[in-house]
């Protein structure tokens, strides 16, 4: 049996009086890919806000490979978690190579965010020399040319390859994609669908957070269904696109006729 490399238990999450996830369970296996599906604000962000450790849970608790995930997403990043974000983050100025670079430098000494602010300050710390060929192995890897573009020329698609690839650099034990596929062409597409693939093959785990279900189904080992911030859906992708609970999640009805929801975008 795979090693279980995530647990999260009971987590919950109060933002004053909105409650946005209430007592989420889940294992996430090493080699494994899941989904994470749910409407606008079921909690999916959310949900990978708490493990990535940009946000603290008001409740329940996440430990990776048997120990407590705790503390700020830089400690979780040295720990093996990497992040995208629904709107990418990259150095604006920096050059395409520079911020593949820093995935490479956020997984020995923390946050993206506190390597572009390093960068900026002049504290930047000279890359280990294997760094230039593994950042020219991820553009290969991903498709991405010219590197010596400031990452602000490129269109969102390509800058969103560019945050998969810099996660993908930090070599982690679970990628977290939010929406990695908005705005992306079937180049850009493609070059994420590598990406994971590649993390699967490393024995190491995805969690992708997408609103098209169909696409999320196609790619992922199991989906979670979230709905107004609880887990309503946790096993096989066909049997949740089949369920009562996707119909009740997205057409307010509890059947479970053959209507085809695969083509559900919100
Ligand atoms: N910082 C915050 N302060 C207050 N409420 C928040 C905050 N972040 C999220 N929420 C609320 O928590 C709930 C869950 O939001 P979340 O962004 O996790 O949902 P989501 O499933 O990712 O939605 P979407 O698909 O629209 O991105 C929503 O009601 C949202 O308004």
């Amino acid at each position: 049996m795979a090693e279980t490399l995530l647990v999260g238990e009971g987590l919950t999450k109060r933002y004053g009086g909105v409650t946005a996830l209430q007592d989420v369970s889940f294992t996430l296996a090493a080699g494994e890919i899941l989904g994470l599906v749910g409407p606008n604000g079921a909690g999916k962000t959310t949900l990978v806000d708490l493990i990535s450790g940009a946000q603290p849970a008001t409740e329940g608790t996440l430990t990776l490979r048997g120990q407590r995930l705790t503390g700020p997403a830089a400690r979780r990043a040295k720990a093996g978690l990497a992040r995208t974000f629904q709107y990418p983050q990259l150095a604006l100025e920096l050059s395409v190579a520079d911020n593949l670079l820093l995935g490479r430098a956020a997984r020995r000494h923390g946050t993206i965010g506190q390597m572009i602010a390093g960068a900026f300050a002049g504290a930047f710390r000279p890359h280990p020399a294997g760094d230039a060929d593994t950042v020219r192995s991820l553009a290969d890897e991903l498709g991405i040319d010219r590197l010596d573009r400031p990452a602000g020329d490129l269109s969102l698609g390509e800058q969103r390859l560019v945050e998969v690839g810099r996660a993908l650099g930090q070599d982690p034990l679970v990628l977290l994609l939010d929406e990695p596929f908005a705005g992306s062409d079937a180049g850009g597409v493609h070059g994420i669908v590598e990406v994971i693939r590649t993390v699967q093959r490393r024995g190491h785990a995805v969690i992708l957070v997408d609103h098209n279900v169909d696409l999320v189904a196609g790619l992922v080992d199991r989906i979670m269904l979230l709905d107004r911030g609880r887990n309503v859906f946790d096993g096989d992708p066909r049997e949740c696109l089949a369920s009562p609970q996707m119909q009740q999640v997205y057409f307010g009805v509890a059947d479970n006729s053959d209507e085809d929801v695969s083509h559900v975008v919100s």
